[in-house]
């Protein structure tokens, strides 16, 4: 669909709501085509925001609030709806961002700022709730996880990506979220899979029992089964008295979540297979076996398949957990999501630290082309790095750490090609040559025309001067 069909479909959308009556109105109000440019801006937004201009239609959304994540949620089509939002001025607010879809592409975008001291009832947020209604009939207003210890955090709104690979995964995981069967979730170390294994439990019909997290690697081996199956009070030496809760119990009606399975000792490979075939678990220490009602999400970062070859992994609970499967990309199988990405953590870290920084375009090029062997963990952690040694708004690309940028001109220098040199050779001198006579034409106009004066400064010989001008 071209522009103008786009614009055509947003102007339809917008015929709906008469113009002429946001400007009445005291919530601050704005609408965006797709490309972030301002369609409606009401005069309430325009108060809020201070800005000096009455009119601004037409005029990029970014280029006057710079901190905005509508870039972001244009990109995704994810809406972000009561977000605490600070703006460069430091105001802080709830802010709603919901793109506008015609079928499955977005075509702009409407942003709504809320007071977070006004009553819930008050007609501000009355006003508030039609609009969204009237853009997402079907968003969930009571959804809201607040993530607490024993809680999936993060749901399929908080992958962002616009990658059609990680597309298709995310609607994979939500029909897997329909059923109890287990899932075992595969890819590289920092690609995102714990957080697939929240969205999952968070869209299940177990969303509101807990969600169990454990890393199979991280629990020295002696320590493993109590932290799986608990103990009962006085069972061996230095154990408590209360006794301890397995993560299996505290999961109960739940979901576990067995991140890093691949580390887990052979001894408790049976014992897991154990429970997964009788859903029964056995406290250290005790004879009696308990129910449990509990769904398994694994994930690991190892190829199973190699370790069951090798005899580290057994192939009977390799099938047990692998019943649905998730595959999850690389960042560099993605790498359009790569600018998305660093948007999206910059503009997280602004709102949790108040520093705003933009990316030359040179270091966005870099960090683009770069191949990300940590995935988006370590993209994330060189964002903010960044973010924090920047002492000056711009990041430019000499402030990205040394791997980066070697790892960017050995890429060059593979690509570079000698003939190519040769055959650019004129062009290049032409250029070298024009660069050159303009650094002269500018240090004699410094100089008066005096050539002597000019030659000094340049720190050339006055007869080298005299022959570059001859040509
Ligand atoms: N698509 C994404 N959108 C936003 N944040 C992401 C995305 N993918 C990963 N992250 C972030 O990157 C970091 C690593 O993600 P996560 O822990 O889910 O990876 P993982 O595959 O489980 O890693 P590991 O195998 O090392 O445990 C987290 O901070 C997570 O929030």
């Amino acid at each position: 669909m071209n522009e103008y069909m786009l614009n055509q479909k947003l102007d339809k959308f917008m015929e709906d709501i008469p113009a002429s009556l946001f400007n009445e109105l005291s919530l601050p109000i704005n609408f965006v085509d797709h490309n972030c440019n301002i369609l409606v801006m009401n005069r309430a937004f325009v108060e809020y925001l201070n800005l000096p201009l009455k009119d601004t239609v037409g005029q990029n959304l970014v280029d006057i609030d710079n901190t905005t994540r509508f870039p972001v949620v244009l990109q995704t089509g994810i809406p972000e709806i009561g977000h605490k939002h600070r703006f460069k001025s430091g105001q802080e607010a709830i802010v709603d961002r919901i793109p506008i879809f015609d079928g499955d592409r977005v075509i702009g975008g409407a942003g709504i700022v809320f007071m977070d001291n006004l009553p819930p009832d008050c007609i501000e947020n009355k006003i508030r709730c039609s609009i969204i209604r009237k853009i997402r009939p079907d968003y969930p207003f009571d959804k809201i996880t607040d993530g607490g210890p024993n809680q999936a955090k993060y749901t399929f709104d908080d992958i962002i990506s616009k990658s059609k690979l990680i597309m298709h995964f995310k609607q994979r995981a939500r029909s897997f979220a329909k059923t109890d069967l287990p899932v075992l979730i595969t890819g590289e170390s920092g690609v995102g899979k714990e957080l697939f294994a929240h969205a999952i439990h968070n869209a299940s019909k177990r969303s509101d029992k807990p969600f169990v997290s454990i890393n199979c690697a991280a629990i020295p081996d002696t320590l493993i089964e109590s932290e799986l199956f608990g103990y009962e009070a006085g069972s061996f030496t230095g154990a408590s008295k209360q006794g301890k809760i397995g993560k299996f119990e505290m999961a109960q009606g739940g979901t576990i979540f067995l991140d890093e399975i691949g580390e887990l000792p052979p001894m408790m490979q049976s014992k897991l297979l154990r429970v997964l075939q009788e859903n029964q678990i056995e406290k250290i220490g005790s004879s009696e076996s308990r129910e449990i009602d509990v769904r398994v999400i694994a994930a690991t970062n190892v190829d199973l398949l190699e370790n069951i070859e090798n005899k580290t992994f057994r192939s009977d609970l390799y099938y047990r957990l692998n019943v649905l499967n998730l595959n999850i990309p690389s960042l560099r199988e993605r790498s359009e999501d790569i600018p998305l990405l660093i948007e999206h953590f910059k503009s997280l870290f602004y709102q949790k630290n108040g520093i705003y920084k933009v990316f030359s375009k040179e270091a966005l090029r870099i960090l683009t082309a770069y191949g990300w062997p940590g995935n988006v963990r370590e993209l994330k952690n060189i964002v903010y790095r960044l973010m924090v040694i920047a002492e000056a708004e711009t990041i430019n690309h000499e402030l990205i750490p040394k791997d980066i940028l070697e790892a960017h001109f050995s890429l060059y220098a593979d690509q570079y090609d000698p003939n190519d040199l040769l055959e650019n050779r004129s062009t290049l001198n032409h250029i070298m040559r024009e660069i050159e006579s303009q650094i002269i034409e500018d240090t004699l106009k410094l100089c008066d025309n005096n050539k002597s004066r000019a030659a000094d400064l340049l720190g050339i010989k006055r007869m080298t001067l005299y022959r570059k001008l001859k040509k």
